[in-house]
């Protein structure tokens, strides 16, 4: 059957007053920022250039293209094509938030050849502290204790996982309130696995921590009963998104994994240990990953690496706005008509922590539109979404 792409919706931007895209420039950014300088004690220039990026970014500042000797210069010019000069708050919310989180590895000294600070996350002592933390214990501890059909388990702990992404959690009020599915294809992606096992199995990783780690057990699981052959791990290049999972992150949660004092995650830590040695486990990643733009627009060298996968599972928000681009859509847009472009079938698990939405039944939506203004946004709410 052919799917039809439906007319552009307006892309989402950080201009709108009392939008939530503004209120992450002007109120999340300031608290990030802060957090960061509290954790890490970088040095006076450091420290002007953070300002300065806070100044810039919610003061309409121009865009203005990283120097020459930045290894990405070229890249970013080309992502950022027919948005240099403009004013900050004329670029799609995307776009800008990317953008910023690039300044801000830049501020810090991230990629500088000649610096003591190249290569230290800005972010870790964040990651560091999620992942030695009372809530990692329990999700390990409640390994021993999985029912006999572990499949919703499992599947809810790397859904709900979503919601302890750090970023979210620097303005949210009352994240800990049980949440409330909006579309649930959770059957559809086990169908949709079991069609095709043995096969190769995408995971784009979001968060690192309290969400890679359910993202691993369910990694593991695929692998063991043999529904998938192998799977793909995508993680970030580069820092990104405060909490957004890089190679070494994603080693740091499978040796707390593997040094767990329970046998369930002890042994499961050890399945993926080997299984990331023998090529069972690959851990990936690509530019793209922290490009600024939806997932319509990536490279064919990553489509050709993607293909071929039975099902490529997106973790969270963001990679959510990727793949639907980041746009008003009226949320009753059916999802495949808008992933019709990615180059495998797809399942999206995702807390809703921002405006795009689609693939919502009229009743529900009708229903959550009586809730309040900011369920979309407020983390409580998530969905299962799949184009098989
Ligand atoms: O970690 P996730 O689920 O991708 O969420 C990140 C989300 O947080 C925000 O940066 C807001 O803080 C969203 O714009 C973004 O989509």
């Amino acid at each position: 059957m052919p799917v039809l792409t439906p007319p552009d919706a307006p892309v989402i931007r950080i201009d709108a007053p009392g939008s939530f895209p503004r209120a992450v420039f002007r109120e999340r950014h300031p608290v990030l920022i802060r957090r960061v300088l509290d954790a890490l004690p970088y040095g006076p220039q450091q420290r002007a250039a953070l300002a300065e990026l806070l100044d810039r970014s919610t003061g309409g500042g121009p865009l203005e293209p990283l120097g020459p000797d930045a290894p990405d210069a070229a890249q970013w010019r080309a992502w950022g094509e027919g948005l240099w000069g403009r004013p900050w708050d004329e670029a799609p919310f995307l776009w800008a938030e990317s953008w910023f989180y690039r300044l801000l590895l830049e501020a810090t000294g991230y990629f500088r050849p000649d610096g003591a600070w190249r290569g230290v996350d800005p972010f870790a002592p964040f990651k560091a502290a999620e992942l030695a933390g009372p809530a990692v214990d329990a999700e390990l501890a409640a390994l021993d204790a999985l029912p006999p059909d572990p499949r919703p388990a499992l599947l809810s702990a790397a859904l709900w996982g979503n919601r302890a992404d750090l970023s979210f959690q620097l303005t949210a009020q009352d994240g800990d309130r049980a949440p409330d599915l909006v579309a649930d294809d959770s059957a559809r992606l086990w169908a949709a696995l079991e069609r095709t096992p043995g096969g190769r199995v995408g995971l784009v990783a979001d968060n690192a921590g309290r969400e890679l780690l359910p993202d691993l057990v369910l990694a593991d699981h695929l692998l063991t009963t043999g529904l998938a052959g192998h799977v793909a791990l995508y993680v970030k290049p580069q820092p990104y998104f405060v909490s957004d999972a890089t190679t070494a992150d994603a080693l740091a949660t499978l040796a707390r994994l593997r040094t767990a004092p329970g046998p369930a995650a002890a042994a499961t830590g050890e399945r993926l240990w080997r299984a990331t040695a023998d090529g069972t486990l690959t851990l990936r990643t690509h530019p793209f990953f922290c490009a600024p733009l939806p997932y319509a627009a990536m490279p064919a060298d990553l489509r050709a690496e993607l293909s071929g996968a039975t099902l490529t599972i997106l973790k969270g928000d963001l990679n959510y706005r990727r793949l639907l681009d980041d746009r008003h859509w009226p949320a009753t847009t059916p999802f495949a008509a808008l992933t019709a472009h990615f180059p495998t079938p797809v399942a999206a698990l995702r807390t809703l922590k921002s405006d795009v939405l689609a693939g919502v039944a009229p009743d529900t939506l009708a229903r959550l539109d009586t809730t309040g203004p900011d369920w979309r946004t407020n983390g409580r709410h998530a969905l299962v979404q799949v184009r098989p």
